[in-house]
């Protein structure tokens, strides 16, 4: 599983709206782990400064209005922690599209929510729109045009977890590193899709997926039910970083 990316430059047709982005560590917020509502902008400020580099503000409860206003909460304590840290960290709306358009944040759809087509058109130009993708017959399909395609892909799950019960089949990491290799391989974005693995990562399974082509890993509960969502994030990426420099095909003891 080599780090090697294709040359983009030629035939790209949409903007590189991932570029610059840290995808090493993506946090999805959940009120029910991060002990209520109003623990998660804290929690989310936490994990900035320990390392995350993209949020996901995911709420399945409560109305449009409800999210908003914790969404606003979270995006602002995740803007302290950017201004505290000289960090650019991108702050994703889960489902809602109306709310993400609202208050200008990305947006991540899943492929049950809407079709992406929709969601894309109906986003703001500048604004990202992240994928679930379950199956290489799915990406196939988000991948096919002639419209926009992600600017992002959830690989999901790698594993099963409790957090999620509703999903399709675990794709190990091998079935991550083929969809990841897939998206980057996508010629109509200079630096290819961005790819991250989702469902089941912990500071013990984060090195195994390091091996593979993915940008990065997405959690829940290895962050939002941690006792010290610093400390979480920050060993996340330590084991994230650590199975980067080890030789292919091994793991840390
Ligand atoms: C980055 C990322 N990847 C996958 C998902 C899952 O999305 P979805 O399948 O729509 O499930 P819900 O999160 O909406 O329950 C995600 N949220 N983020
Ligand atoms: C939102 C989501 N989508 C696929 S798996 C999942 C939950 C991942 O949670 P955890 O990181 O706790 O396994
Ligand atoms: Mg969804």
């Amino acid at each position: 599983m080599s780090d090697a990316r294709p040359d983009h430059a030629v035939g790209e047709a949409q903007p590189d709206r991932g570029a610059g982005v840290d995808w090493r560590l993506y946090l999805v917020t959940d009120p029910h782990l991060g002990g209520g509502r109003d623990a998660v902008p804290g929690i989310a400020y936490e994990a900035v400064l320990g390392g995350v580099g993209v949020v996901q503000v995911r709420d399945k409860e409560g109305d449009d209005d409800e999210f908003a206003t914790h969404a606003v909460a979270v995006a602002e304590a995740v803007a302290r922690a950017c201004t505290e840290t000289g960090r650019v960290v991108p702050v994703f709306v889960n489902d809602r599209l109306d709310v993400a358009r609202e208050l200008g944040l990305h947006l991540h759809v899943g492929q049950r929510d809407m079709p992406f087509a929709r969601a894309r058109a109906a986003m703001p130009d500048d604004l990202m729109v992240g994928l679930s993708i379950e199956s290489d017959p799915q990406l196939a399909a988000a991948l096919a045009g002639p419209g926009p395609v992600p600017d992002v892909i959830g690989v999901s799950p790698v594993w099963a977890t409790a957090t999620k019960t509703d999903t399709a089949a675990a794709l190990g990491p091998e079935g991550a590193d083929r969809l990841a290799r897939a998206a980057h391989a996508h010629g109509s974005v200079r630096g290819g899709v961005r790819a991250v693995g989702i469902g089941g990562i912990t500071p013990t399974t984060a090195a195994q997926l390091a091996a593979t082509e993915l940008d990065g890993i997405c959690v829940v509960s290895a962050i939002m039910a941690a006792p010290d969502p610093r400390a979480a994030a920050a060993e996340l990426l330590e084991r994230w970083e650590a199975g980067k420099s080890l030789p292919p095909e091994r793991e840390p003891a």
